[in-house]
């Protein structure tokens, strides 16, 4: 049984964060654990409270984890602050974590932020670094890049400024832009787009913690990064294929494969 671990925020609507990463990964068949970083109190209409873990407890989870089932990849969503994230990146070193996949997490699809402003420098300079992958949708690929993307040109400049610094490779999702929902792979100095079809459905609660946890199963399971990303975008637009509309606002997924 290949095992993954999500660090990341509690969506007690079960659309995101580590519900939504729980569920994906059970979906793979893997076996999934969770460190989180904090509670949230949402659901598909807002984020109307965030309840602080605290780095030292953020700390404590990943060593009962790390020193007892270890995990085949690990998935990090949203991380609030600074301390959090040093932390995180500090644990991830001591126990040379293996294919780590990182969602910056900045603000919800419902328009509430996720991190604290001034912890941007740190997820750039230490957490992003960590990442096999880092998959930033394009409001978290503006802020990583420092110019607007307004086409699909700026997404290949966005991912090659991005991937600069970065050993890893960089996923920027197009589902705020692309009238195709195309998401570009900058992996190895090369590029690689995933054509996606886009589905006309108003409920993407959640669906970047979906896909980066889908990424992460996949990477567990032992495909490659490319191949991951492709079985992972598969997943995530039968996810929305679904059809589930749940609640007032931008509802949640909630996908299995076809058994
Ligand atoms: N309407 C849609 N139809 C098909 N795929 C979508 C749609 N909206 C988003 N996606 C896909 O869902 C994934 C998450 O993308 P995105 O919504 O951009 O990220 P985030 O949830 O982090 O804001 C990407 O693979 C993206 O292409
Ligand atoms: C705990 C938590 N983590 C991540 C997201 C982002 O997901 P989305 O962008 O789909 O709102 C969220 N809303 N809540």
């Amino acid at each position: 049984m290949k095992k993954v671990l999500t660090i990341a925020g509690s969506d007690c609507s079960g659309g995101a964060g580590i519900q939504a990463d729980i569920k994906t990964m059970t979906a793979h068949k893997v076996y999934a654990m969770s460190v989180i970083t904090a509670l949230t109190a949402q659901n598909t209409t807002g984020v109307y409270g965030v309840l602080d873990a605290g780095a030292d407890f953020v700390g404590q989870q990943m060593d009962c984890v790390f020193k007892d089932i270890f995990p085949d990849a690990v998935k990090i969503g949203m991380v609030s602050n600074i301390e959090t994230i040093q932390m995180i990146a500090a644990k991830l070193k001591e126990y040379n974590a293996k294919n780590i996949v990182v969602d910056p997490v900045m603000v919800s699809t419902s328009g509430c932020a996720l991190m604290q402003p001034d912890a941007m420098d740190t997820l750039i300079s230490v957490l992003l670094p960590m990442g096999d992958i880092i998959t930033p949708n394009i409001p978290e690929a503006e802020k990583l890049c420092g110019f607007e993307i307004k086409n699909v040109d700026d997404m290949k400049k966005a991912a090659e400024v991005i991937g600069r610094n970065l050993s890893g490779s960089v996923l920027i999702k197009g589902g705020h832009l692309t009238e195709t929902a195309d998401d570009l792979l900058y992996h190895d100095g090369e590029f690689m787009w995933y054509r996606g079809e886009r589905v006309n459905n108003p409920n993407t609660h959640g669906t970047g913690c979906t896909l980066s946890s889908a990424i992460a199963s996949n990477l567990a399971l032992g495909y490659d990064m490319k191949t991951s990303v492709q079985n992972a975008k598969n997943y995530i637009t039968g996810a929305l294929k679904d059809g589930l509309d749940l609640g007032e606002g931008s509802g949640p997924l909630n996908h299995c494969f076809n058994l």
